[in-house]
């Protein structure tokens, strides 16, 4: 089956970039949120991110011009009902999850083909409660998605090939590469990097180094683009401490505990770069530590 439309569930960070790599690439995009206020933020984002390629000479005014105009947005989940491939990126609550499927399906055409971009949520377990587990995958972005090469690809344990194929031409066209992994708790991006976050937030919790002194030793001790705290601000604290708390329950061992710590400024509201405060206090000028 050829995909020629795109819907996308959740407007946030990852929802926009979904949705501007997706219409850079050709397909017609259709883009939900319960907010109004979301849909419009992402519209911004997406117009800032593309105006930002062409001055880099990467896209042509005409291709930015055109992508823009494959984009729409909607507060009505049933609009997505006509589109051949969802890829759902609302909040990384397994609920949040269900439900939207849930209130999805009725408006789906039988063939649509049905994904998630979360970060570590059993694909199996969220398929098994839609109508087409055969036709339900993980389709794993990585943030700033039209930056990041990788998608992982999950299959859960009832997907058949011609998703998988599908899902693995989509990534194709959108000029990214595809890791295919099995549906195991954060699969493999976030099973390794996310113990890592966790571990640096631990260190600041010991008091071993501070906000300043961890990322930069990471960043210039071990060549990684951003610090594990700056990092973990650019993905959000929420989404770290949803992923943690499924490593820890899903594998059941407590090498992946939360850092009291992570749990703590989820509960203050500070999220990280999305709410202007998290590692980092980004209310002024230049990010300023908050530890
Ligand atoms: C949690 C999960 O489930 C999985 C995940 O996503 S884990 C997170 C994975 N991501 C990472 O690890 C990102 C680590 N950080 C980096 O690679 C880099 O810091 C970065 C690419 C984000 C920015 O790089 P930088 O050199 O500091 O910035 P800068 O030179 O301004 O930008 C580099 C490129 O990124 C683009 N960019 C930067 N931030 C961006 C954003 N938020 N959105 C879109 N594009 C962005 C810029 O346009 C620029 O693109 P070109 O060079 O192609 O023109
Ligand atoms: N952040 C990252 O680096 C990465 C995240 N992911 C995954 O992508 C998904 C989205 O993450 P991210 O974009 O960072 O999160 P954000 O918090 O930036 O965005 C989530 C969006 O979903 C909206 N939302 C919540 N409930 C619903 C609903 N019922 N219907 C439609 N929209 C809804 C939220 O609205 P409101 O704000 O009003 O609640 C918000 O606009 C998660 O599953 C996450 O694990 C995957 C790769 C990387």
């Amino acid at each position: 089956m050829e995909i020629k439309s795109v819907g996308v569930i959740g407007a946030g960070q990852m929802g926009n970039g979904i949705a501007h790599v997706c219409a850079l690439a050709g397909y017609d995009v259709i883009m939900t949120d319960i907010s109004q206020e979301a849909l419009d933020r992402a519209v911004t984002q997406i117009d800032r991110n593309l105006a930002r390629q062409v001055s880099r000479g990467l896209v042509s005014e005409e291709d930015k011009t055109a992508a823009q105009s494959r984009i729409r947005t909607t507060q009505t989940l049933a609009d997505l009902g006509p589109t051949d491939l969802v890829i759902e990126a609302a909040t990384e609550r397994e609920t949040i999850k269900d439900s939207i499927f849930k209130d999805l399906l009725p408006h789906l055409k039988p063939e649509t083909i049905l994904t998630s971009n979360t970060s570590s949520i059993s694909i199996t377990r969220l398929a098994s409660r839609t109508d087409r587990p055969e036709k339900f995958m993980g389709f794993h972005f990585m943030n700033p998605v039209p930056v990041m090469q990788l998608v992982e690809l999950i299959r859960g344990i009832a997907t058949d090939q011609e998703t998988y194929d599908a899902c693995l031409a989509v990534v194709e066209k959108l000029g990214k590469t595809a890791a295919s992994a099995e549906d195991f708790p954060a699969f493999i991006v976030n099973r390794i990097l996310m113990p890592m976050i966790n571990e640096a937030v631990y260190v600041l919790y010991e008091g071993v180094g501070n906000v300043k002194s961890i990322d930069g030793s990471m960043k210039l001790g071990a060549n990684h683009p951003m610090g594990p705290l700056e990092l973990a601000d650019f993905i959000g604290l929420d989404t770290c401490l949803a992923i943690m708390n499924v490593l820890h329950d899903g594998l059941a061992d407590t090498k992946y505990r939360p850092c009291p710590l992570l749990t703590k400024y989820v509960e203050a509201g500070w999220l990280g770069r999305k709410t202007g405060r998290g590692f980092y206090d980004y209310r002024g000028e230049t990010p300023v530590p908050t530890r």
